[in-house]
């Protein structure tokens, strides 16, 4: 435990503290409902609210301290330590209050639009193979070995991440692989780690809404690749593992002053993968290394996972895991959830539920579908509320041209009206769509995926695309259970019983 005293001597501004400073602090929370007694609350000024109007409800929760940029009107005995910028602060306090764990573990970060958490999962199941204990972080869930935690964003907030890494290291952790996402880059989520190796899969529109740019947005990326390279003394220890046949890998390779290891099956790379050879549930192919030739199979599919299996290698390999272990590991590795997860109920259809929810994933999982030869390619898909706009009639026109029969639905619509998002949507399907091509408009997502194993016909496949392992759907009423997998399981079942 730490005082407040000892807090704010980290404070690398200026800070004032209205109270007594010699009050040892238990825990740290910015939400109000997870306050314990001797807590320090944040005051976070948020999209929503300001956390600041829960201060009160804090202290009466037994919050000792408050961290804020305002004085404001607590219970008397409430410490207030006032800072000009809670993040900064923030930075300084939480990693140095749970003993920087990030700097006693081997962390393996993994960035870039699509990807992360099948190379996260990937990584960490060869590192297992090692012998190793793995924590692992992301959109699915935190584990510590196999227990599982929940998990609400797939960078967690300074606060979250840093007890994450904390437990990680009390029980025994040699290894954490964790998705280290832009927004998190952007607004400093991981201060505090150092990063060991790092992984860039790819970069592609998402996001805009938050980051404007493209440009900036890589430049949010390339962040995580400059610190391995801030200690001169460590920095040769350090590698990047970087897909080379993406566009933006030059603004990520110029950010690295490490050991660099490329990846790729176009360019020349390090690591180079060749002859694929793919069907529903497996696939094959040859890749070229610093350790000579493998020839692998695997038990996920797709080119993308070609990417991601290289970039998992790449980061095993600079963990020093040997190329028989890894091979072996490969072969046992048996897909994430969610992630071109087949949904087998008897019918002589495939469905393939996926969490492509970006126009470039979108398009590589219909091209993997394409690649299995079906009779027609059938895409059940959306776009989420209160996010990127722009993207919407992207992947309408990217359905349209690589499925079908595109089917527009909902998927997570937020605040926002359904209805408008789907026409935002459709607007694009307009574009790409063939003449005499169908396509349908159904905003509610039962009744799109229903209509889907309707219309479906033997060899045909269906992709019910953009929620993938999710198990709600976020309207403006609340969140409701919604489950890909089931409604199309219980979909078949009710054709079947008709
Ligand atoms: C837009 C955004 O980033 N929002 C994040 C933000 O929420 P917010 O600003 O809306 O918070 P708010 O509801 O206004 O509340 C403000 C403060 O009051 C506090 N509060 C609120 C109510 C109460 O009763 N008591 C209380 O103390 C809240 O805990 C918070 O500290 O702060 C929350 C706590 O840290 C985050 O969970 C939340 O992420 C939301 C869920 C989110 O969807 N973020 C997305 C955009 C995101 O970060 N995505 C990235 C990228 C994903 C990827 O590409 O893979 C990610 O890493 O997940
Ligand atoms: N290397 C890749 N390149 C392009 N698309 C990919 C790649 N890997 C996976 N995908 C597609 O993107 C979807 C999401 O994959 P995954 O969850 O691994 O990505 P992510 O980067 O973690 O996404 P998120 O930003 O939501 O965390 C998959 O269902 C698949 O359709
Ligand atoms: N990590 C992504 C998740 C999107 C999932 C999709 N189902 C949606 O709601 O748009 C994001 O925060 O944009
Ligand atoms: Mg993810």
């Amino acid at each position: 435990m730490k005082t407040i005293s000892e807090l704010c001597k980290q404070i690398k501004g200026i800070y004032n503290i209205d109270g007594s400073a010699d009050i040892a602090i238990t825990g740290i929370s910015s939400d109000s409902r997870n306050v314990e007694k001797g807590y320090l609350f944040i005051c976070i000024s948020g999209v929503h609210v300001d956390g600041a109007e829960f201060a009160g409800q804090a202290v009466e929760k037994g919050a000792a301290a408050v961290l804020t940029t305002k004085h404001l009107n607590l219970p008397e005995g409430a410490v207030q330590i006032m800072v000009p910028d809670i993040h900064h602060a923030l930075e300084d306090m939480v990693p140095y209050f749970y003993d920087y764990p990030g700097k006693k573990m081997r962390m393996i970060g993994v960035t870039g639009t699509n990807g992360k958490t099948t190379t996260t999962h990937i990584i960490a199941h060869i590192l297992r193979a090692a012998g190793y204990h793995v924590g692992v972080i992301g959109t699915i869930h935190a584990l510590i070995d196999d227990e599982e935690l929940p998990i609400h964003n797939t960078t967690p907030d300074i606060i979250e991440l840093q007890h994450f890494l904390s437990l990680m290291q009390q029980q025994g952790m040699t290894h954490v692989v964790m998705e280290v996402s832009s927004h998190a880059l952007a607004l400093n989520r991981v201060a505090g780690i150092e990063y060991d190796t790092a992984v860039f899969t790819n970069l592609t529109q998402d996001h805009l809404d938050f980051h404007k740019t493209m440009e900036n947005y890589v430049a949010a990326k390339a962040k995580l690749f400059q610190s391995l390279s801030r200690d001169e003394q460590v920095k040769n220890n350090k590698t990047a593992i970087v897909n080379i046949d993406d566009p933006w890998s030059g603004s990520i390779l110029k950010a690295c002053q490490c050991k660099v290891l490329t990846y790729g099956v176009e360019k020349d790379a390090d690591l180079k993968g060749s002859d694929l050879k793919v069907e529903l549930k497996k696939s094959s192919f040859d890749v070229c290394g610093p350790f000579g030739s493998v020839h692998l199979n695997m038990h996920i599919t797709g080119l993308f996972n070609v990417y991601n299996t290289l970039a998992a290698i790449g980061a095993a390999h600079a963990e020093g895991v040997n190329t028989e272990t890894i091979d072996k590991a490969i072969q046992t590795f048996h897909s994430v959830p969610g992630r071109f997860e087949l949904v087998e109920a008897g019918q002589d259809f495939a469905i393939v539920v996926d969490y492509s929810h970006t126009p470039d994933s979108l398009e590589k999982a219909l091209l993997t579908a394409r690649a299995m030869h079906p009779n027609r390619i059938l895409a059940v898909f959306g776009c989420g509320g209160d996010r990127d706009r722009t993207k919407r009639p992207i992947m309408g026109r990217i359905a349209a041209e690589h499925a079908d029969i595109p089917i527009v639905t909902s998927d997570n619509p937020r605040s926002e009206d359904p209805d408008a998002i789907v026409a935002e949507v459709e607007a694009g399907v307009k574009k790409g769509i063939r003449p005499g091509q169908h396509h349908e408009v159904i905003a509610d997502r039962r009744s799109a995926i229903r209509r889907a194993v309707e219309l479906a016909q033997a060899g045909d496949i269906i992709v019910i695309a953009g929620k993938g392992h999710e198990t709600y759907q976020i309207l403006k009423s609340g969140t409701i259970h919604f489950d890909d997998r089931e409604e199309a399981r219980n979909a078949v079942l009710a054709l079947k019983e008709r």
